[in-house]
């Protein structure tokens, strides 16, 4: 070896570490974000700056010594009923046949009628039945259930397909997030990182900026609109000093009305989303940022192959 500071193989490549990829999947609402954020142990708060196409999935990367842990927020898995539930069926379940171990996610708290309960509990089957690699059924909230009915639902639970565990967890609080990584330590293997230690994710500033607007037009319009507005960053520029990034992002609706609904009565919805926004942004780029919001109707977008592409699906 010409440079003589690596003494061994191992001091070049590295020290081999338990070192895997992991999906979180699961229905919408059921804590993915928040897991992740959780294992994280922060709000992803530094990102890098390479330049890289806009992903629909979040690489988030826990760092340890004895351990390098990569999540895939996977969105979640809908009824492919029109193209962007498709899109977003196969990016969820491609995602599952390339990890180490899956993570389904399921909120315990829903008080579901014993039906649906049974539906879905037949769904959830389903998928793990197209999933290859070893999956972790994860029972999340369970700070909102009373505590003895755990065990019976552990149980029935377990019954449903081989998982390699059962894990009750709070994404919330924490509780249980100790067992879960143990767990998820079991099932990965010995190997080099996939990347340096410093870095948590694999997202770009600009991605991270559209999807911190569109949480806000979600928290703050009552979820009137779940899948209907998508959000778009046009332009993303520092200036010179290096003291302000200037963003312009568009929401996009499907309906006139909802475009009403989110500027609100003088503005002031808007206003406020656009406030939200700025400080999480700001809190996540360490910079101050000038954040210009418009809204657009684009009918059917989520039919528009071509829109869908310019938001990185
Ligand atoms: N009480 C409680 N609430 C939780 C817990 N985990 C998540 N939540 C709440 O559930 C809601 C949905 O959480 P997210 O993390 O956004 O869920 P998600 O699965 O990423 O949702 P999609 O992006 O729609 O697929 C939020 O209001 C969370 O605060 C938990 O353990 N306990």
């Amino acid at each position: 070896m010409q440079n003589n500071e690596y003494k061994t193989l191992d001091d070049f490549l590295g020290k081999d570490v338990k070192s895997g990829m992991v999906a979180i999947v699961g229905p919408p609402n059921a804590g993915k974000s928040t897991l992740m954020n959780q294992l994280l142990g922060q709000k992803i708060s530094i990102v890098t700056s390479k330049p890289q196409t806009t992903r629909n999935r979040i690489l988030g990367i826990v760092n340890d010594d004895a351990y390098q842990i990569v999540l895939l927020d996977t969105p979640g898995l809908h009824k492919a009923d029109e193209p962007l539930n498709i899109e977003m069926m196969r990016v969820a379940l491609e995602s599952l046949s390339e990890v180490d171990a899956v993570l389904f996610l399921v909120d315990v708290s829903l008080p579901l009628p014993p039906k649906a309960l049974a539906k879905q509990r037949e769904e959830l089957a389903g998928y793990m039945e197209k999933i290859e690699s070893p999956a972790i059924l994860v029972l999340n909230k369970v700070d909102l259930i009373d505590k003895q009915k755990l065990l019976p639902m552990i149980e029935s639970y377990a019954k449903l397909f081989p998982f390699k565990a059962v894990v009750p967890i709070s994404a919330l609080n924490g509780d249980g997030a100790d067992n879960l990584l143990k767990e998820i330590l079991e099932l990965i293997p010995v190997g080099p990182r996939y990347f340096p230690e410093d870095i948590p994710t694999d997202a770009t500033e600009r991605f991270l900026a559209a999807e911190i607007v569109r949480e806000k037009v979600f928290l703050l319009t009552g979820q009137e609109l779940p899948y209907s507005a998508a959000t778009l960053v046009e332009s993303f520029k520092e200036d010179e000093q290096k003291k302000l990034i200037t963003i312009h992002a568009t929401i996009v609706v499907e309906r006139p009305s909802q475009k009403g609904m989110i500027i609100g009565k003088g503005g002031q919805k808007l206003k406020q989303i656009g406030t939200a926004a700025r400080k999480d942004i700001e809190a996540l780029l360490g910079s101050k940022v000038l954040l210009k919001l418009w809204v657009k109707v684009k009918k059917k977008w989520a039919e528009d192959e071509n829109f869908l592409k310019e938001l990185g699906f």
